[in-house]
This record gives C-alpha cells, sequence and structure tokens, in this order.
C-alpha cells in the first residue's frame, strides 16, 4: 500500500483541506496522513476565522511522520504564513519525499485570503522549486506570474513562466474561466498537453483544488506517469463536481464516494 501525507488547513465543515484531501486518498486505496498546518472555522457558506499552527509544530509534525514511516508522495495546500512556508520547505530538504504536488491556496472560493499577502513570495521562491507539479488556477497563477490570464494562450505563457521559476511541472487549472469550458493546461517544460473539460453548471464545488491534488499525488504514488495521473484525477473530480453535495446553505462539497454511497442516499 501506498502511504501519502498531505500537508494543509483543516476545514471544520469537510468540503476542502485536509478533510477533503483524507477522503480522496481513500478513495484511491492509498494510506492518508496529515499535517496540520492551520486550522480554519469554515462551512459552506464561509471562512469566520482562522487559527495557524507554529512553524515548530508543523516541522514536529512532519519529522513525527517521515522518522518512522515511508511516504511516498506528499500534498501541500493552504499554508498561510512565509515562517510556515520556510519550515515546510527545510523539512522536504531534510527528508527528501520522491514525490511532492503543491496546491498554491491563495482564496478560498468564498473569498477568504488563506495566504497571507507577505508569504507569496515566500510561496514562489521555496515551496514552488520543490513542486514536482504546481497546481495552480487561474487567480492563483496570476499571482505567481505576475500577468493576468483570459485565454488559454495566457494559461500556456503561464505554464511556461512557473517553470522558469523552478517547478518541474504545472497544472493551469481553467476552473476560473468564463464559458463553457473547464480545461486544464498541463506542461513540464518539454511538452503541452490541454485536458479538456465540460463546465458542469453547479454551485457545489467546494474542495475541488484540494480534491484534485490529492488525487493527482495518489495517482503519481501509484507509478502513473504525469499524464496518465493527471487525466485519471480530472476524471475524478469531474465526477464528484458532477455529483457535488447540497449540504448547508452554500457551496456545498465535491463528493468522494458516488459508487460507495450510491444506496446510502
Ligand atoms: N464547474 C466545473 N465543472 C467541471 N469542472 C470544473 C468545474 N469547476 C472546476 N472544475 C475543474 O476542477 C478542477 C479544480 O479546478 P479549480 O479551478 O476549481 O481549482 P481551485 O480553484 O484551486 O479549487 P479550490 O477553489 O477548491 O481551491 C480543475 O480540473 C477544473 O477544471
Ligand atoms: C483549509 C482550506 N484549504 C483550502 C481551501 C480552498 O478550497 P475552496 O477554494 O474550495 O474554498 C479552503 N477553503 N480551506
Amino acid at each position: 500500500m501506498k502511504h501519502l501525507l498531505t500537508i494543509a488547513g483543516s476545514d471544520s465543515s469537510g468540503g476542502a483541506g485536509i478533510q477533503a484531501d483524507l477522503k480522496a486518498f481513500a478513495a484511491h486505496g492509498v494510506f492518508g496522513m496529515s499535517v496540520i498546518t492551520a486550522v480554519t472555522a469554515q462551512n459552506t457558506c464561509g471562512v469566520t476565522a482562522v487559527q495557524d499552527i507554529t512553524p515548530e509544530i508543523i516541522t514536529a509534525q512532519i519529522d513525527a511522520v517521515f522518522s518512522d514511516i515511508r511516504v511516498d508522495a506528499v500534498k501541500i495546500g493552504m499554508v498561510s504564513r512565509q515562517e510556515s512556508i520556510h519550515a515546510i520547505a527545510e523539512a522536504l530538504k531534510k527528508w527528501k519525499p520522491p514525490i511532492v504536488v503543491v496546491d498554491p491556496v491563495m482564496i478560498s472560493k468564498s473569498g477568504y485570503p488563506l495566504l497571507q499577502p507577505e508569504a507569496c513570495d515566500a510561496l514562489i521562491k521555496e515551496l514552488l522549486p520543490c513542486a514536482t507539479l504546481l497546481t495552480p488556477n487561474l487567480p492563483e497563477a496570476e499571482s505567481i506570474c505576475g500577468f493576468s490570464i483570459c485565454t488559454e494562450e495566457d494559461m500556456e505563457k503561464a505554464a511556461a513562466c512557473i517553470i522558469g521559476l523552478g517547478a518541474k511541472a504545472v497544472l493551469v487549472k481553467g476552473g476560473h474561466l468564463e464559458g463553457e469550458r473547464a480545461d486544464d493546461y498541463l506542461y513540464d517544460g518539454k511538452n503541452g498537453t490541454w485536458l479538456p473539460g465540460e463546465r458542469i453548471q453547479t454551485e457545489h464545488t467546494h474542495g475541488t483544488g484540494c480534491t484534485l491534488s490529492s488525487a493527482l499525488a495518489s495517482n503519481l504514488a501509484k507509478g502513473m506517469d504525469l499524464t496518465e495521473a493527471v487525466t485519471a484525477a480530472k476524471a475524478y473530480v469531474t465526477t464528484g463536481i458532477r455529483h457535488g453535495i447540497a449540504l448547508g446553505h452554500g457551496h456545498g462539497p465535491v463528493h468522494h464516494f458516488v459508487e460507495m454511497w450510491k444506496n446510502a442516499e
């Protein structure tokens, strides 16, 4: 069995963050472990409070896992403080996990900032170069690259820019594009591949990015190549969005166990 570690924030409503990651890991048949970087108070309507975990406790959690257990892949999500980003980058240098998928979480779908403005530089300089694969959405790619992204050509330009900053591969996600499509662009510095996706008309997209990056880390750990891993992960999240759960009063979460829950509605 493969062992996967998520380093991310907790979402009390279970739709995004650590909770989405562990559900995606379970659905992929891998053993999930977690290092919590922040505790958020949030639900389907929004985030109401955030308490960051200290860099010392983040490092202690990472060391506790790696000193005892083989880690086949790491997924990194919300890390809001520059000191925490530094601590994680140092720990990755020490433990050298073979696969690191970084989802550069900046703002929640409900509009709450999950990355402190002064930490963006640390994310670019310290975490991005550790990434086997970086998975920015369009606003995140815009912040990293410093230009606006409105077209497919812009997405290709952003991918090249992110490879230039040191990521080994990048998936620029088109979930935030206007129109009928939700196409993503994968680039590894040599080959570029468009992954077509039809936009599903739904409110229930809480946790799509967390789910996609965890599915991706699982697929890579299981030995798929980059294109196979991204294709399978996109299919997984698309099914999850199609069966999004109308939970609470706002944006409900992606469904992780569509087959398993068929008879439990
Ligand atoms: N309405 C939709 N229909 C189909 N696919 C979608 C839709 N919204 C997002 N996606 C897909 O879901 C995946 C996640 O992309 P998205 O751009 O939503 O990430 P994100 O904004 O980082 O997510 P999050 O807000 O959870 O961090 C991508 O493959 C994207 O194309
Ligand atoms: C702890 C945590 N991590 C990530 C997200 C982003 O997910 P979304 O953009 O769907 O709100 C979130 N809301 N909370």
